[in-house]
């Protein structure tokens, strides 16, 4: 069995985008109440003394949008100086991030994700739902921003949606060619959005590298990351291509996180909603922090049976009562 040390930490719930995938204008979503989100001060307790302990090494701050939280900097700055912290990365929409790339590199953060599904504004502000004022240039500025203060590498996530921004798949693979860059393509989940799934399906990664091998050529190739992508470069480019397949293939039995939501509980397998457990109501009702490790100790080692195991190639992966924004995707 992997060991599992990757935990992907969702800091907050809400977004300042509506991607159609992940929480479409218009869907019903109960907020998380702000007396129910982890306080800064529990989720370190946590990590220090219940995460760490049981092994966790590798961490992500996810969400919804982790730039909205109002103590960004200061939880990175925490979690980067624990001595135990071998990795820790965001992934973020970028809106927010040119005013904040340098306060987060100065603070121990080395290495983002940033998504960008589209290179042209009109179809990405279709897809973000910028609600009448353009969103694109904004994020373009904080990619480049996070470019201009160092981060490596620096990821850029596309989830690929047919019929939408498939079309942009060889111009997004070419940012590639000039810049050290790494683009990945990211298999649509029906999992926020299953509306839209069902209309159109997703495009298996088989098929873009197929599509990009006859354009530019591609070879296998690396780049440091803890999660399922798979890793090509074009001959001669600067970055590489990675290819996030969680519906053509199953990456399950390689599965290294847990995932802990912005109000506690932590989750073993984003695709299956069982063995979730709820820390923070166990720590703001005083169950000491080696009970709490006790518990998830528990959960780890039961975790290879929860791991998801219902994956039929193409099929729905059922419904489920969080989207990717709440969970922590
Ligand atoms: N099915 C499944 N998909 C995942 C999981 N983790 C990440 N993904 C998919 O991979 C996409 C990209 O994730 P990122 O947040 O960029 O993180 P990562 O790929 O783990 O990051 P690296 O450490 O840079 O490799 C997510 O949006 C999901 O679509 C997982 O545990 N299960
Ligand atoms: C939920 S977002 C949270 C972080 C940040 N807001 C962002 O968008 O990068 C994390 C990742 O999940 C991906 N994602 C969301 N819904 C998805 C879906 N239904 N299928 C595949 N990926 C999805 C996004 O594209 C993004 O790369
Ligand atoms: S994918 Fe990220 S940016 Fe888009 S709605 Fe979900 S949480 Fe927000
Ligand atoms: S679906 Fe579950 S078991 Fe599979 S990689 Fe994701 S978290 Fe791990």
């Amino acid at each position: 069995m992997n060991q599992v040390d990757y935990l992907r930490i969702s800091l907050i719930d809400r977004c300042n985008f509506r991607c159609q995938y992940c929480m479409p204008e218009g869907a019903e979503l109960d907020y998380i109440l702000r007396q129910q989100l982890l306080t800064a001060e529990e989720l370190l307790t946590l990590i220090r003394e219940v995460f760490i302990p049981v092994g966790f090494t590798r961490f992500r701050l996810t969400g919804g949008e982790p730039l909205l939280h109002p103590q960004v900097v200061e939880i990175v700055r925490a979690i980067a100086t624990l001595p135990q912290t071998q990795d820790l990365a965001m992934t973020t929409n970028a809106f927010l991030l040119a005013n904040k790339a340098q306060n987060l590199y100065d603070a121990g953060l080395r290495r983002i994700n940033i998504s960008l599904d589209s290179l042209d504004p009109e179809v990405f502000d279709r897809i973000v739902g910028s609600r009448g004022r353009s969103r694109w240039q904004q994020v373009w500025d904080g990619i480049l921003a996070a470019h201009r203060v160092g981060f490596d590498p620096l990821k850029l996530n596309v989830v690929v949606i047919p019929g939408v921004n498939d079309c942009e798949v060889l111009d997004l693979a070419a940012l590639t060619l000039t810049r050290y860059w790494h683009v990945r393509f990211i298999e649509f989940m029906p999992i926020g959005n299953s509306q839209l799934f069902g209309d159109r399906g997703w495009v298996a990664s088989a098929e873009l590298r197929q599509r990009i091998c006859e354009a530019y050529g591609l070879v296998e190739s690396q780049v440091r990351g803890n999660g399922p992508a798979d890793v090509f470069q074009i001959p001669g480019a600067k970055g590489t291509l990675g290819f996030i397949s969680q519906m053509s293939e199953c990456f399950c039995d390689r599965c290294n996180r847990m995932r802990l939501s912005a109000d506690g509980w932590l989750r073993p397998c984003l695709l299956n909603e069982m063995g979730q457990i709820d820390l923070k109501s166990a720590l703001r009702a005083g169950v000491p922090t080696t009970e709490i490790r006790d518990r998830v100790a528990q959960l780890l080692a039961l975790k290879s049976e929860i791991n998801y195991k219902q994956r039929e190639s193409g099929t729905s992966a059922g419904t489920y009562a969080r989207t990717m924004s709440q969970i922590g995707g």
